[in-house]
């Protein structure tokens, strides 16, 4: 069978101990040698989502599909095939990037020293230095080039370009996009930086309050949605299944459609970012 999802998220739940909150209703695809952005504010269920992924946190209901097969953590094999990057990542501070070969080695069955030594001279970083001297972005790229050093199929970035420069961020992404050429990976990567998911996300989730508003491929979004701001009876005359989102403002609303062409004339769509759809996702009502 062809497999054509690298990851499959279906109906997942979770509830931390004594809370209401965590994750409600988690649902999106990966399809094989894509790259999803994973967009939402401060608390929506980003990382708790990722960690039901790798299996830091036990999901309370759905299915998570890895490769076509549900997930057992028990499987070492699942674990090796999914790189991992979250921000507040510790490495061993006292060795030096050529000693963390050695330990990588004895962790992953599938570890390439010589993709990893080619990271880093890629990413500039110091052999010798020990790694407790390494800045915030040093750090941050050094995490990558390890989840992309042991063959991984599946990689979960948790703000992977946060604190990096310009230039950093661009050499990351780079080699993100190189990661997933060979039609055969996947990655999910979440970032507030959304300059960066619109350069290189072939598709985008968006969260809130622990469930998703939306799952939609980029040039879909980018080519076919629009924003319109209308007075109160022209949001009367919008076809009600295109209005994805809307948001009162001073004088009528500003809307979200998912087909700018299926408006009425006299109302004109303001060209898009993914910002300005984040927004309003993220500040308005869901249509
Ligand atoms: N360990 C925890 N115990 C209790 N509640 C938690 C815990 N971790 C997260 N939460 C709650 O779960 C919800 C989702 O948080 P999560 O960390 O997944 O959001 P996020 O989208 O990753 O946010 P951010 O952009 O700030 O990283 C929030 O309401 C948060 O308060």
């Amino acid at each position: 069978m062809m497999m054509t999802s690298i990851l499959e998220v279906e109906h997942v739940q979770k509830t931390y101990k004594g809370s209401t909150l965590g994750i409600k209703d988690v649902s999106f695809t990966i399809p094989n040698g894509s790259i999803v952005g994973f967009i939402g504010e401060n608390g929506a269920g980003k990382s708790t989502t990722m960690g039901t992924i790798i299996g830091t946190l036990r999901k309370d209901g759905g299915t998570i599909r890895i490769f076509g097969e549900e997930m057992d953590l028990n499987q070492v094999a699942f674990k090796e095939e999914i790189g991992v990057v979250f921000d507040t990542m510790q490495l061993p501070g006292d060795l030096t990037v050529d000693k963390l070969g050695n330990v990588f080695q004895q962790l992953y069955k599938r570890w390439d020293q010589q993709a990893f030594s080619d990271y880093i001279d890629f990413f500039s970083l110091p052999q010798h230095k020990k790694i407790k001297g390494f800045s915030r972005g040093m750090s941050m790229k050094l995490s990558v080039s390890v989840a992309l050093s042991h063959h991984a199929r599946l990689l979960i970035l948790d703000e992977a370009t946060a604190g990096l420069d310009p230039g950093g961020r661009d050499d990351v992404l780079a080699a993100l996009r190189e990661f997933v050429q060979d039609q055969k990976r996947g990655i999910l990567l979440s970032s507030h930086i959304t300059s960066d998911i619109e350069k290189i996300a072939d598709s985008l989730v968006f969260i809130k309050g622990g469930e998703v508003l939306l799952e939609v491929e980029k040039f879909a979004l980018l080519d076919h949605y629009g924003i319109v701001q209308c007075a109160p009876d022209q949001y009367e005359q919008l076809e009600k299944s295109i209005v994805v989102a809307y948001r009162k403002t001073g004088e009528g609303f500003d809307v979200l459609v998912s087909n700018k062409r299926s408006i009425p004339s006299s109302m004109k769509p303001k060209h898009v970012s993914i910002d300005d759809i984040t927004l309003l996702l993220m500040r308005g009502e869901k249509g």
